[in-house]
């Protein structure tokens, strides 16, 4: 696609973890989406401005377009092409899915009273709506989570223990002492160092504080983005360390503060962890970037 070519975008955030999303059905319109093209739309200055991007393409395209495989599409019928805004790929996006089913459900592509499957690089998902309205709450099936090694990380001179919970993307849970403050952390500008024998691929790091039983608060650094203000599958990450932690028994749900709103986050008797919030749409356009 040369540059003077337009197309159209829509805005989105889900807990202001913002995305720029990408219409592309067939794969016809964007190809190969190039690394250099999602930065220049998630460019806060000279872009549309974003933490990602999430191309809306049909699963049936995916392979044509480049955009990898998934695993078996589940019926899905299209599949959240998730990018970082530094143009990296990542396998899942807990927020994004929410903004994806959102868009799909406001335009018609999916009805919200069903079921919606998407499929991701992390297998399909399923998102259901409240009250099956079209602009209800999503609750997304985020599937069952791996609790991996103990590890650490560091920002500056300072080093907390680590939880290594793998969300279908890689986290790193580390906990404050009680009475220090999420800002305690300082500025998460540059990434966390991290043990890269543990994550060849990066990490996203979250800091968490306990505000009362079944109720948390976090900071997050994602891999590829920065610090957000906001991160889905870190919320559920949280959530999984802070239960062991707890000990407490399945069937159990937390509050999940983070800068940018709130998650809550239940952990079923069958171990899927289940993650609700809300997800928003808020503008459309032509861009030609
Ligand atoms: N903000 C997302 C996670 C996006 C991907 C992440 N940065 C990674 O590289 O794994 C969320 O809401 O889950």
């Amino acid at each position: 696609m040369s540059s003077a070519e337009s197309y159209a975008f829509l805005k989105g955030h889900g807990t202001e973890n913002d995305f720029v999303l990408l219409p592309d059905p067939d794969g016809s319109v964007h190809g190969e989406l190039s690394a250099e093209r999602v930065r220049a739309l998630c460019d806060r200055r000279a872009g549309i401005g974003g933490d990602g991007v999430l191309r809306v393409i049909r699963t049936t395209a995916v392979g044509e377009a480049g955009a990898g495989q998934t695993e078996a599409d589940g019926g899905a019928e299209w599949f959240m092409d998730y990018r970082n805004a530094d143009g990296s790929i990542s396998e899942m996006c807990g927020n994004g899915i929410r903004v994806f089913g959102r868009h799909l459900a406001q335009a018609g592509l999916a009805d919200p009273a069903g079921p919606v499957p998407v499929a991701t690089r992390d297998g399909v998902k399923v998102l259901t709506f409240a009250g099956g309205e079209v602009d209800g709450e999503i609750t997304v099936d985020m599937g069952v989570p791996r609790v991996l090694a103990d590890t650490s990380v560091s920002v500056g001179d300072r080093t907390w223990p680590a939880v290594h919970v793998d969300m279908g993307n890689p986290h790193a849970v580390a906990f404050l002492d009680e009475g220090s403050d999420l800002a305690d952390v300082g500025p998460l500008l540059e990434a966390p160092e991290h043990d890269a024998a543990v994550y060849p691929a990066g990490v996203n790091v979250e800091f968490v504080l306990r505000r009362a039983p079944g109720h948390v608060a976090m900071r997050v650094h994602e891999r590829g983005s920065g610090e957000t203000r906001a991160c889905g599958t870190g919320a559920c990450a949280v959530m999984v360390a802070a239960a062991l932690a707890d000990e407490a028994a399945r069937d159990t749900s937390y509050r999940v503060d983070l800068p940018g709103g709130t998650l809550h986050i239940s952990w079923t008797v069958d171990d899927r962890i289940m993650m609700t919030g809300p997800a928003v749409v808020l503008a459309e356009g032509v861009t030609r970037l």
